[in-house]
């Protein structure tokens, strides 16, 4: 069989130079990655942990101070400029396949390429018949957007952190590098506070439809982080405020304003619950919430939610927001939150999520009037909650049924009216789980959507169009199969 074309990869690259020749991975083949470089070892640590169990090849990763003559080399010089912090340069000839870039990352991501040039059979986790044929050629790529998320909901329903794990493994074969965690609602508190410890224990001791729940202790939020880190994705940790706040509240009586606890919540409605505005307690609260979650979060942004505050007056939700954004800049993090953040005053760097469905929308013009940047989430686009349609057993329809074509036949730049290109820093793809309890619902309804997302989030648009990429996208169906991915076979998708 002819090796995978160049032209397959999912997110389509910037470019592809086919040179007609031919690579065949020999079973002598050595991993080789610059001296002194521990990141660059790494990934080819974890290239090894992917090719090893198919080929059945020891594929050992070795360092070299030069450029070898064979095998596989991940360096980190000679890469063609326009790389930048997070591209990459593929070249297979007939004896040598060498990814080049300018930081680990940038391996990493052509590290993603390289794979998905194999043959599908690669993702078997049992030793299958070779041979190990690559396409020969060029690929020069980076990304269009620095910001390419996903968002898990863990606090409608609680997912432990093998699932997170999985979900972190799935989504780093399209490039993403962010996965924003939801981890406060109504529902569920998810993330331990030492000095507030009943925000995990009562707060986290349920869900919707009244499961156990659950919460991450520090060290297993620390562990996701770090797993993240390995696959340059950065955590987004998030904390809903002043609403979707019922779990907190249920968990301290102090912090309502009656001093009165309300029980915990099951159910799915929104917008019913609010932060204190009024009382001293609940900016104590807030900063210490913060002050904790940033000492365990290395990345730049702690996201502050600022959704659907329907039961704080609006003149409380500036009071409240503009009082506590000043809690996350002087931990040295970034303030992220909701579009109708634009409500409040500019906090420096602050990135503004829109998820509206509309085409203009004055709260996110205005959050970049005041200088936010904009992470775009259209929720009739991006979110991966939605129906794909009126069959799908599982997710919301309220933002309309987003079936593959919907999710990507639309332009990040240009969307939103009132809002300059310049402005958009990137796409996100929201999974809240309302109607989402197991690793399966969170696949069926990520693949192949998300995919979808990640090519808006990476390539260029002038290479995007429907027609190709849904061939492209078919042809990750036998590999998702070999990962055990629940995925949902589209009607609208060619799957080889
Ligand atoms: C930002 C945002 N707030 C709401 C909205 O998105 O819809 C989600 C369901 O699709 C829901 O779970 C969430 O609480």
């Amino acid at each position: 069989a002819a090796p995978v074309s160049l032209t397959s990869v999912v997110p389509v690259p910037v470019t592809v130079q086919p040179a007609g020749t031919t690579y065949t991975l020999p079973a002598s083949a050595a991993i080789q990655t610059p001296t002194g470089s521990t990141a660059a070892a790494a990934v080819g640590a974890y290239l090894a942990d992917l090719l090893r169990p198919s080929t059945g090849y020891a594929l050992p990763v070795t360092t070299v101070s030069g450029t070898p003559t064979s095998g596989i080399a991940l360096l980190l010089t000679g890469a063609d400029p326009s790389v930048g912090g997070e591209g990459y340069q593929l070249d297979v000839t007939t004896t040598l396949v060498t990814v080049r870039a300018q930081t680990a990352a940038g391996l990493f991501h052509g590290v993603q390429t390289l794979r998905q040039l194999l043959p599908a059979a690669v993702e078997a986790r049992t030793v299958q018949p070779g041979p190990w044929e690559l396409a020969g050629g060029r690929i020069i790529d980076y990304p269009r957007y620095a910001y390419r998320g996903a968002m898990l909901d863990v606090s409608r329903h609680f997912f432990g952190v093998d699932t997170v794990k999985r979900y972190l493994d799935e989504i780093s074969q399209y490039k993403i590098n962010t996965l924003h965690l939801h981890l406060s609602d109504d529902q569920g508190w998810r993330i331990v506070v030492d000095a507030w410890p009943r925000l995990a224990t009562v707060g986290g001791s349920t869900q919707v439809g009244g499961g156990a729940g659950g919460y991450y202790t520090k060290a297993q939020y620390t562990d996701i982080v770090n797993y993240a880190a390995a696959r340059h994705i950065t955590i987004v940790p998030e904390i809903d405020m002043p609403g979707h706040v019922n779990a907190a509240l249920a968990s301290y009586a102090e912090l309502n304003c009656n001093n009165t606890a309300p029980p915990l919540y099951t159910g799915t409605s929104v917008g019913f619950s609010s932060l204190c505005v009024g009382k001293e307690v609940t900016y104590t609260f807030v900063q210490q919430v913060l002050a904790e979650l940033a000492a365990l979060t290395p990345g730049p942004y702690l996201h502050i939610g600022g959704d659907e505050a329907n039961s704080t007056p609006a003149a409380d939700y500036r009071t409240f927001m503009n009082r506590i954004q000043p809690y996350v800049t002087a931990t040295g993090k970034t303030v992220m939150g909701w579009h109708q953040l634009g409500q409040a005053d500019h906090s420096p760097g602050r990135i503004a999520q829109y998820w509206g469905t509309t085409t203009s929308d004055a709260n996110i013009s205005a959050a970049v009037t005041k200088g936010a940047k904009v992470v775009m989430s259209p929720a009739n686009k991006a979110y991966l909650d939605m129906k794909y349609n009126n069959q799908t057993p599982l997710g919301l329809s309220w933002a309309g049924l987003i079936e593959v074509q919907t999710a990507y036949n639309w332009d990040p730049a240009t969307l939103l009216s009132g809002v300059p290109s310049s402005a958009i820093l990137g796409v996100e793809a929201p999974m809240w789980s309302e109607t989402l309890t197991t690793l399966a619902n969170i696949e069926y309804m990520a693949f192949p959507r998300l995919p979808a997302l990640a090519e808006l989030a990476w390539s260029p648009q002038s290479a995007r169009n429907w027609d190709t990429f849904k061939v492209r996208l078919g042809a990750q169906g036998p590999r998702w199969t070999l990962q055990n991915i629940n995925f949902y076979r589209s009607t609208q998708v060619p799957w080889a």
